[in-house]
């Protein structure tokens, strides 16, 4: 579904290498989880990883499309929630919606069905009317998932989704996130949340300093490191040295 070749990117001409000849690969059906400390490389991957940036080196394909000699092709098989979503203010929450769903071309009717559906699980119904500069940071969060989520997409892509969502939210998110993976899509989303990575993923990477230290399955992770009962301890582990 997704795989990430000796992906690099370095800013300020070189002077910081924020990611490091990364290898990635999801499979369908996964949920994969990114974790890192603070600064270790999860936006700039994920943002090259949606062709937000491209990579200095390296090669990224979602579903076998190389993202970056088939740019449109590739997205229209992905939805990408930002750590921090800047939604159009001056738009009523519809109007962005359907702004979401005229850009993947989505029927009249499949978006309506879409659109109802979100907006209940979300608890936006009576909201969506309003301009969304009225909304509390968490109903801008919602409602950018809800644009993201229309487009059904294969690989659905989140960083830090659960910060600023309430328990009832984080928990219906993570109930899609499930369901879409039962139903073969997969989830990549980055989080500094480890019990949520350890119950939720199927499988975890995690980045320190650009470089892909771990990846595995949980059981793979704590076979690994043996001593070590939590991912928290793992991660700390690993982190710190
Ligand atoms: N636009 C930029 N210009 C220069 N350096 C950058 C830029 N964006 C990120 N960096 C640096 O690249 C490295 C990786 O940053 P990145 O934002 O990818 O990390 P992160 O794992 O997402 O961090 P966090 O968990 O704090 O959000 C850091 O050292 C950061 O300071």
């Amino acid at each position: 579904m997704l795989k990430l070749e000796n992906v690099s990117k370095s800013y300020n001409k070189g002077k910081i290498k924020a990611v490091d000849n990364v290898n990635i690969h999801v499979k369908p059906g996964e949920i994969f989880g990114f974790l890192g400390p603070n600064g270790a490389g999860k936006t700039t991957t994920i943002k090259m990883i949606v062709g937000l940036l491209k990579p200095d080196e390296g090669k990224i394909y979602i579903k076998n499309v190389d993202n970056q000699k088939e740019p449109l092709k590739a997205k229209k098989l992905i939805s990408y929630v930002p750590d921090n979503p800047k939604v159009y203010e001056r738009l009523t929450g519809i109007e962005y919606l359907n702004f979401m769903a005229d850009m993947y071309g989505i029927s009249k009717e499949i978006r309506n069905k879409r659109i109802r559906e979100y907006l209940k699980v979300f608890e936006l119904e009576d909201a969506v009317g309003d301009l969304i500069k009225s909304y509390s940071h968490g109903m801008k969060q919602k409602i950018v998932l809800i644009g993201a989520l229309l487009n059904d997409p294969e690989l659905f892509i989140l960083d830090e989704p659960m910060v600023g969502l309430d328990p009832k939210s984080s928990f219906k998110l993570k109930e899609i996130m499930r369901k879409r993976c039962e139903k073969g899509k997969s989830v990549f989303f980055s989080t500094h949340v480890l019990e949520v990575a350890e119950k939720l993923c199927n499988r975890i990477a995690i980045i320190n300093k650009g470089k892909i230290i771990a990846q595995g399955t949980m059981e793979e992770l704590k076979g690994q490191f043996m001593n070590e009962e939590s991912l928290e301890n793992i991660f700390l582990e690993l982190t710190e040295q």
